[in-house]
C-alpha cells in the first residue's frame, strides 16, 4: 500500500466529518487523521487519562482552557481515535487506510463581510490596570478577546492547509473537524513533549512586532530583550513551569530569554528541557502546568477570576492544551493560541495579552490584533 500524497490527505480532510491535523513546529511529526474509532466529551482530566490509556491508536484532542461550560462540542473538550492516522514524516499508517482517495473540490476563497472586534475591551483592561496598580499582590494576568467574522461562503479547507504552511511555516498547527466546527492553531508555544524520559516545555512571554526592514527588525528585539515590563512578565512563566515541575523533572534552564520571531510578532522565549524523576503520565503533567503565566497569570485564583469576568465568552479551546498522544505514553500539547473557531460562514478569532500594572491598554490592544493576523490572513487567503 503506497502512502498518499499531500493532495489526497487535504482533499480527504475537507471532506471528511471527523478529522484531525497536526504538525510540529519543527515538522518533524506530521499527522493527519480521519473518521472516529473511539472519543471522549469532557473537559476532566482524570476521566480523559483513563479513557487514554484504553486507546492503542494515536488520539487528538484538547482540555478547555476552565470550567466555563460551553455549548460548542469542540470547545467543551474533545478526544478521538480516528480510524486512521498517517504520519507523514515517517511514513507510519495507524488503524485502517483509506483505498479510495477523493479528488481536491476547487472552492474558491470565502471573503469576509462583516467583522465585530470587542471595541470595549480596552476599557475594562484600564480597570484591571487601575486594580493591579493599587494591590502589587495581583502581578499579571492575560486577557484576550474575540473577534466575530461572517463569510461569503464556507472556507476552503484545502486552501487553509496549503496557506497554513506557507503562511506559518515555524509554528505548530493544529486543525481539528468535529461536530461541524473546525478549531484552528498556528501556534507558538509548546506546553509539554514527552518522549521516553525525555521532557520538554517553554517559556513564551513578552511580545514586540516585526519589521520588514531588518535593521528595525533587529531593533526591535534588541528592545524587548531589555524591556523590564516584558521580562517580568515572561520570569513569571518561566519561574512558574520551575516551581510546578520541582521534584517530577530534572530541568535544564538558561539563564536569559531569547528572541522567538513569526511572522507578524517576536517573543521572549525560554526553552526549558528535562528529564523525568518518574514514569509520569503525559496528561499529569499538562494539568501540573497549565495555564501557565503565559495564558493565566499571577496569583492564578485572582488571574483566572479574572479571566472569567472581563472576558465576554468562555474561552473553550483558545489559550487551552491541545495536542497528540500515541499509545506508548509519548506525546505532545501545544496551546491553543493564534487560533480561531470556524462554523460554516462564521469564523471567531481569538487573541490575549499579558497585563501587567504598567501595561498600556491600547499598545495591549494593538497586540492582540496583531495576534489574530495569521488567522485573518488565512481566511483571506
Ligand atoms: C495569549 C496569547 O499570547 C501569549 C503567548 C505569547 C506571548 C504573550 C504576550 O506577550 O502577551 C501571551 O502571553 C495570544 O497570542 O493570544
Amino acid at each position: 500500500m503506497s502512502f498518499p500524497t499531500k493532495e489526497q490527505l487535504y482533499a480527504q480532510f475537507s471532506q471528511a466529518d471527523d478529522a484531525v491535523y497536526f504538525a510540529s513546529a519543527d515538522k518533524q511529526h506530521i499527522y493527519f487523521g480521519f473518521g472516529v474509532s473511539a472519543e471522549i466529551n469532557t473537559g476532566d482530566a482524570g476521566a480523559i487519562k483513563e479513557w487514554m490509556a484504553q486507546q492503542d491508536q494515536p488520539v487528538f484532542g484538547g482540555l478547555p482552557f476552565d470550567e466555563q461550560p460551553q455549548a460548542s462540542p469542540i470547545m467543551a473538550g474533545y478526544f478521538f481515535a480516528p480510524c486512521v492516522v498517517y504520519e507523514v514524516t515517517a511514513g507510519a499508517i495507524f488503524g485502517t487506510p483509506i483505498t479510495t482517495w477523493p479528488q481536491i473540490k476547487q472552492q474558491g476563497q470565502a471573503t469576509i463581510t462583516k467583522q465585530v472586534d470587542d471595541i470595549k475591551w480596552p476599557e475594562r483592561i484600564k480597570n484591571v490596570i487601575k486594580t493591579m496598580q493599587t494591590d502589587t499582590n495581583k502581578q499579571k494576568v492575560v486577557l484576550g478577546r474575540q473577534r466575530q467574522l461572517k463569510l461569503t461562503s464556507t472556507v476552503d479547507q484545502v486552501q487553509l492547509l496549503i496557506d497554513l504552511n506557507t503562511q506559518q511555516p515555524n509554528s505548530y498547527h493544529f486543525v481539528l473537524k468535529h461536530g461541524g466546527e473546525i478549531f484552528v492553531s498556528a501556534t507558538p508555544e509548546r506546553l509539554v513533549k514527552v518522549d521516553g524520559q525525555a521532557f520538554a516545555t517553554a517559556g513564551v512571554a513578552g511580545t514586540t512586532r516585526r519589521s520588514i526592514n531588518a535593521d528595525e527588525d533587529e531593533q526591535l528585539a534588541m528592545a524587548l530583550l531589555h524591556d523590564d515590563k516584558n521580562l517580568l512578565e515572561h520570569a513569571y512563566v518561566v519561574n512558574t513551569i520551575k516551581e510546578r515541575l520541582a521534584g517530577l523533572v530534572a530541568l535544564t534552564v538558561p539563564n536569559a530569554p531569547s528572541i522567538m520571531k513569526n511572522p507578524q510578532v517576536q517573543h521572549l522565549y525560554t526553552p526549558i528541557t528535562g528529564h523525568l524523576n518518574t514514569n509520569t503520565n503525559i496528561l499529569d503533567l499538562v494539568t501540573q502546568l497549565h495555564p501557565t503565566p503565559a495564558l493565566g497569570g499571577k496569583p492564578l485564583a485572582w488571574a483566572m477570576a479574572t479571566i472569567k469576568d472581563i472576558e465576554l465568552e468562555p474561552r473553550g479551546l483558545f489559550a487551552a492544551p491541545i495536542g497528540v498522544v500515541l499509545p506508548n505514553g509519548d506525546g505532545e500539547f501545544i496551546v491553543g493560541i493564534r487560533a480561531m473557531l470556524i462554523k460554516q460562514q462564521t469564523a471567531q478569532l481569538f487573541a490575549g495579552a499579558g497585563i501587567l500594572a504598567d501595561s498600556d491598554a491600547a499598545q495591549e490592544f494593538a497586540e492582540t490584533g496583531l495576534k489574530m493576523t495569521p488567522m485573518m490572513n488565512l481566511l483571506k487567503g
